[in-house]
């Protein structure tokens, strides 16, 4: 049970948590506070939140819980702000979907990152944002990683695993090094395709034309380009590293494609294609799960 849980931060993340725990009746009161008042007034309209106010000190004071749900470079930001504001009974997490950056932004503040702070990603969403798109059962069935450090409390990180398996979400734990890699390959990565497919075909012709003719596949293949550019910007460069790594990966496999189309290699075509298919298949149609299979959206 949460006594009193203060969310940075209220949209879809934060938004979609509270209702969850607030079904479950999981938690006391919700608290939440941000730079603005409007999506705060609107979220204790829906009745997502209890109370709100734009004193970071007043929505912490005496919470139990307090959940980091900004964009991830403000998430930088938010842990330096609270560090004069941490009590003992306070458990810090958040949801940003890059976990290096915060580790290391929590070193410079702290020195070590405190026993309290646990930090974590869902992997679930959509490409919408705000309060008003919370869903509560946005984290049902679907992972939760935390990455805890050496100096993370055992107490504050089964308080946290509790807090998500409430809300209906299976928890696992890594690395954030490995959590970083990882999601640069499977969501940091298919986000940056998708809007630079998208930016390209708009810009190059009519792109009118290109979307009243665009069939099932366009679509699904773009849905995550409408996703707030606010948000990928700054994983774009919170996972620098990582993403940059996997552009060059795909782009030396996309130029070996080229290269069979350009040759009418069909072998080779219908090897990639084939191969593709077996392991998507295979994966998403649960035909197998590898031993080590250890994320799922
Ligand atoms: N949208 C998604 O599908 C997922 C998002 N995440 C991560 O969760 C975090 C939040 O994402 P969403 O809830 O989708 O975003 P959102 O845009 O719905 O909500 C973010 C909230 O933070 C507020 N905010 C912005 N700057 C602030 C500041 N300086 N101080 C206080 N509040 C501030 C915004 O006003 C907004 O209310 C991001 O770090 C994102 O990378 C993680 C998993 C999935
Ligand atoms: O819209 C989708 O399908 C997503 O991929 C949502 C999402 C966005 C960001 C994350 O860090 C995790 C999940």
């Amino acid at each position: 049970m949460i006594n009193k849980l203060t969310i940075i931060g209220l949209g879809l993340m934060g938004g979609s948590l509270a209702q969850a725990l607030k079904q479950q009746q999981a938690v006391g009161e919700v608290w939440a506070t941000g730079r603005r008042s409007a999506s705060l007034e609107k979220g204790q309209a829906l009745g997502v939140i209890d109370h709100w106010t734009l004193d970071l000190a007043e929505a912490v004071k005496g919470a139990d819980m307090v959940l980091v749900a900004t964009p991830t470079l403000v998430a930088e930001q938010v842990l330096s702000d609270l560090a004069p504001l941490l009590e003992p009974q306070m458990v810090v997490t958040d949801v940003a979907s890059v976990k290096g950056n915060i580790r290391d932004a929590a070193e410079r503040v702290f020195g070590e990152v405190p026993a309290n702070i646990v930090l974590g990603h869902p992997i679930a969403g959509s490409e919408q944002s705000g309060v008003e798109a919370a869903k509560v059962d946005l984290f049902r069935d679907h992972r939760v990683i935390l990455t805890p450090l050496p100096s993370t409390s055992e107490a504050a990180l089964n308080k946290v695993r509790a807090m998500w398996e409430t809300a209906g979400a299976e928890v696992v734990a890594m690395s954030v090094e490995h959590h970083d890699v990882v999601l640069a390959a499977t969501s940091h990565l298919p986000h940056v395709l998708a809007y630079t497919l998208v930016d390209a075909l708009a810009a190059n012709g009519d792109a009118a034309e290109i979307f009243r003719f665009a069939a099932g596949g366009f679509r699904d293949f773009t849905r995550i380009a409408s996703s707030d550019p606010k948000m990928w910007h700054d994983i774009a460069l919170a996972n620098r590293d990582a993403i940059l790594q996997g552009i060059d990966d795909f782009t030396a496999h996309l130029a070996g494609v080229r290269a069979a189309i350009a040759d009418g290699d069909s072998e080779a075509i219908t090897t990639v294609f084939t191969r593709a298919k077996a392991a998507r298949d295979q994966h998403f149609l649960g035909q197998y799960r590898p031993a080590n299979r250890n994320d799922k959206s």
